[in-house]
């Protein structure tokens, strides 16, 4: 059996991802664990799924530091101490510098709310229905410098209905997140998933220009 993946989670908000993960992960068969949950916002509801799973749970408050580099070196420091084989952003909401990028390059993963390259940044449920696309979905990517432009790994594809909302796109969306994520973390943690040069790997061989693409 392969050694343990560490993995330490970043979020800023209610942790349905994480919980996703934390749930996915209890039944023991990947090996992966949730050393460490680390949050920017104190208010972060994710920080309560962690305690209650029993996984150490930080604040880290962005607002207390002087910019961005210096927050991300002291958060840099603050993940380092659980010796993470895998960082994962699941609902966190800061730009991360290149200096932090650089040092996770390869095994930092984020999960976005839609079909990646459409909607970087934000509002992407209200920018996919205003748009009238018929559908959209979630991307887990590698993390890079570019905002939202790592090399995708996994999407999952939902059909956009005539009466959605951004709430109830978010809420479908939601459910395919909390699929497609602890698949990434799976492939990752059984060394089956890498970042190479031209992009990310399964298996050891090159996944499509959208990632392994799941249509619902
Ligand atoms: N260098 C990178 N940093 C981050 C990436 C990335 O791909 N490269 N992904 C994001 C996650 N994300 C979308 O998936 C995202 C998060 C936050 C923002 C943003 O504009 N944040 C604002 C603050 C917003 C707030 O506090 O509510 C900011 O940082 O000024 C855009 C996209 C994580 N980081
Ligand atoms: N650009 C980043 C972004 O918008 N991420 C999104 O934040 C939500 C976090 O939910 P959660 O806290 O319940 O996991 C998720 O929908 C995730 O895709």
């Amino acid at each position: 059996m392969s050694a343990p993946c560490n993995v330490v989670v970043l979020i800023s908000g209610s942790g349905s991802n994480l919980q996703a993960l934390i749930d996915d992960l209890r039944a023991g068969d990947t090996p992966a664990r949730i050393q460490a949950v680390i949050s920017n916002r104190a208010d972060a509801y994710g920080l309560e799924r962690a305690r209650a799973a029993g996984i150490p749970a930080e604040v880290l408050d962005h607002k207390a530091f002087d910019g961005r580099e210096a927050f991300d070196a002291a958060l840099i420091e603050r993940i380092d101490g659980y010796r993470p084989d895998l960082v994962v952003l699941a609902g966190f909401m800061r730009i991360l510098t290149p200096t932090f990028v650089r040092h996770y390059q390869g095994r930092l993963l984020n999960i976005h709310p839609s079909l990646l390259p459409r909607y970087k940044g934000l509002h992407t449920h209200q920018r996919a229905l205003e748009a009238g696309d018929a559908e959209h979905g979630c991307s887990v990517h590698f993390v890079t410098e570019e905002l939202d432009g790592g090399p995708l790994v996994v999407q999952a594809v939902i059909p956009v209905q005539a009466d959605d909302t951004p709430e109830s796109l978010a809420k479908r969306v939601h459910v395919q997140e909390h699929r497609i994520y602890p698949l990434a973390v799976r492939w990752f943690a059984a060394r089956r998933l890498q970042l190479g040069e031209r992009g990310a790997m399964l298996d050891g061989q090159p996944l499509p220009a959208t990632g392994h693409l799941i249509r619902t």
